[in-house]
């Protein structure tokens, strides 16, 4: 199936955005360990989050957790101290993504977790037991989400969790939202050089509200970008987000559009202000590159974005996959040592009907249907990826004007 996406240049609108997933993923962690009574008010109704809710109210062993990295990572961990016999899976993809460094660090600590099919990958057996804890030593360059499922866990441990990280540390702010919410849930940690301390403790119930997902924001900010004129008002996102990802605020400045904080939200407006070049390192945001790398091509503002190490290993190799469907579109995008995106404004003869391949990756959807705003239309296959974090995306779309046609 694919959706034929036709833009709309003057946009004048309000969205109630997609709750954060990672929010919701960690809520949900949290609220279990925490013996919660309470519900999490605005859990994200996305595949990644329904796969952990039914999890947690399945009476099975086995848990297949679809295409969702941070639900197979943290769960991964919180099962490795629940006694009983666990098996956890995922898609073909899920299979493909690593997870050895999780698995070797939780077996130091006391676990057993094994491999059943490929050394490295899911699908795992866990056998869960009381976890001693102690000292772990892991590499902080290639998934936070290891470093995340481990924190989230290290209080109910005997002896708590000292986790020292190694080389580079990749995506630090997904690591500091998951203390940051620790902590809201009573449990404090030190975090000192390249080591974080986690004491023996118990997680306090807290009421939750989940906030929306400054990811998904991107895509509203892309819209403004590329429109004529824009007034977009986006509900539920706080100017002192443990989210990252609300760099796009700031990001956006040089690409034209400017955010004003609100009570309920922001209010993004088009403004005429365009850089020459951009020049980002997204180490610290890998899940907004799609969004810049579109952006940029359709604005015609040439770039150079490193810190892209860890997009092989993600939905799909996103590295790849926008080297061949912005070639689609007439750009030509090179890339190096594996984590370096650049486009010199170096273009093609664009195809005359280009259909996006989305590779089971949400935000390849999501990153190329604003670019519709400037093409006489634009297909999007498989559109329904949009449900591992954005469910409503297309309806949204549909609200500020954009005409959605399934073929
Ligand atoms: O902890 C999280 O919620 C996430 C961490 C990031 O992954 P990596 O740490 O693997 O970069 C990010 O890409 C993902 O979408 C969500
Ligand atoms: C990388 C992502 O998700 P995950 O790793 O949780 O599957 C993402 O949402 O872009």
């Amino acid at each position: 199936m694919k959706y034929k996406v036709k833009g709309t240049a003057t946009i004048h609108s309000n969205i109630q955005l997609a709750a954060s997933k990672s929010i919701s993923n960690r809520a949900l962690i949290l609220r279990a360990l925490s013996n919660s009574p309470y519900p999490i008010e605005n859990l994200s109704d996305c595949d990644d989050t329904r796969v952990m809710v039914e999890a947690f109210s399945s009476h099975d062993h086995l848990f297949d957790i679809g295409a969702a990295g941070t639900s197979m990572r943290f769960l991964t961990a919180y099962l490795s101290r629940i006694p009983g016999e666990w098996i956890i899976t995922g898609t073909e993809r899920m299979q493909k993504r690593p997870i050895n460094v999780l698995v070797e660090a939780l077996n130091a600590i006391g676990a057993h977790v094994e491999y059943l099919k490929t050394k490295g990958y899911p699908p795992l057996k866990i056998r869960g037991k009381a976890l001693e804890g102690g000292e772990v030593f892991l590499s902080g360059g290639i998934s936070s989400q290891f470093i995340s499922a481990l924190l989230m866990i290290a209080p109910t441990m005997e002896k708590g969790l000292i986790i020292h990280l190694e080389g580079n540390i990749i995506s630090v702010p997904y690591i500091k939202l998951t203390l940051k919410m620790m902590a809201e849930f009573g449990v404090k940690s030190e975090w000192t050089g390249n080591t974080i301390k986690i004491f023996p403790n118990e997680y306090r119930p807290v009421k939750y509200t989940v906030e929306s997902d400054w990811s998904a924001a991107s895509y509203w900010y892309e819209i403004a970008a590329l429109s004529n004129s824009a007034y977009i008002e986006l509900k539920g996102l706080f100017k002192d987000s443990g989210q990252g990802d609300s760099k796009v605020a700031e990001l956006f400045v040089d690409l034209g559009v400017s955010t004003e904080f609100t009570a309920d939200g922001v209010i993004l407006t088009k403004t005429d202000r365009v850089a020459k070049k951009m020049f980002h390192n997204f180490v610290n945001e890998p899940d907004l590159a799609q969004t810049f790398v579109v952006t940029c091509c359709l604005m015609n503002v040439p770039f150079l974005f490193t810190g892209l190490q860890t997009l092989k290993i993600k939905e799909t190799d996103r590295i790849e996959a926008l080297k061949v469907e912005m070639k689609k579109l007439g750009y030509v995008i090179t890339d190096r040592e594996d984590s370096i995106l650049e486009w010199n404004g170096e273009t093609c003869e664009p195809e005359t009907n280009p259909v996006i391949a989305t590779y089971e990756d949400h935000r390849m959807a999501m990153a190329f249907a604003p670019a519709a705003i400037k093409l006489p239309h634009l297909l999007i296959a498989e559109p329904m990826v949009v449900t591992k974090s954005y469910p409503n995306y297309w309806n949204d779309l549909k609200k500020v004007g954009f005409e959605i046609e399934e073929i």
